[in-house]
């Protein structure tokens, strides 16, 4: 199955990759003190606004978007899933713009779980599983992750025990690994938050 997940972008959506587009000139740019204080003014504007339409979890937009890469979250690198097969396999493209880096180029070490954890999110909680949540999560660092490189990634369920899933992912540039993680999720009993 092919996913396109960038396809007819709601205003809303829009709103989302402006956002990211603006946390990446954010993080590339140095801004001089003028450009600063007009930001800084126009930012606090657009928070006493949007403070203004606060509404309950189940009513917001932000990150629930099924159009979006990242499901519409600004602050989760980038990716797409290419090739879903749920609750299986997962296969995609990802990549980590100058927002994400860490030091001399190589993407900041939090962000690539924060990227798995969303992959294994897909796999366990895909339509029709019972919700579950992340008991724990390993990351191996093998080889360092370069900002505004083509990735590409795969996900997949290496074995379910019960309430537990145990899954593995590989984040690839190329032939190389740079990074596996393994982690288990678990179904949540009724009641559990
Ligand atoms: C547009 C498309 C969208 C697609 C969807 C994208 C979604 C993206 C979303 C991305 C979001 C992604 C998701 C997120 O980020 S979820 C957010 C991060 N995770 C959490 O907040 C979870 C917090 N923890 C808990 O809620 C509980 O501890 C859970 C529910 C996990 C288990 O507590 P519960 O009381 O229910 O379980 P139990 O004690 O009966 O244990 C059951 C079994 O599990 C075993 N066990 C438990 N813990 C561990 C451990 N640490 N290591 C090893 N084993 C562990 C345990 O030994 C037992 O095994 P056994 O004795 O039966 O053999």
């Amino acid at each position: 199955m092919t996913v396109n997940v960038e396809a007819s972008l709601t205003q809303h959506d829009a709103v989302v990759t402006g956002l990211r587009d603006f946390l990446d000139a954010l993080a590339s740019a140095a801004p001089d003190e003028r450009s600063s204080q007009r930001l800084l003014h126009d930012l606090a504007q657009w928070t006493e606004d949007l403070r203004q339409d606060a509404v309950e979890e189940s009513h917001r937009h932000y990150g629930r978007s099924p159009t979006l890469a990242t499901a519409g979250q600004a602050t989760t690198p980038w990716y797409v899933v290419d090739e879903a097969a749920p609750p299986e396999r997962l296969a995609g493209r990802a990549s980590f713009s100058n927002f994400f880096l860490g030091g001399r180029g190589a993407a900041h070490g939090g962000t690539i779980p924060l990227l798995f954890d969303e992959l294994f999110g897909w796999l366990a909680n895909s339509e029709g599983m019972p919700p579950s949540r992340t008991a724990y999560l390993t990351t191996n660092y093998r080889s360092v992750v370069r900002v505004g490189r083509p990735m590409t990634f795969t996900a997949w369920t290496d074995r379910v025990e019960g309430r537990k899933r145990f899954l593995r992912a590989e984040l690839r540039d190329g032939d190389t690994v740079c990074a596996e993680s393994e982690a288990l999720f678990v179904t949540l009993r009724a009641g559990q938050p």
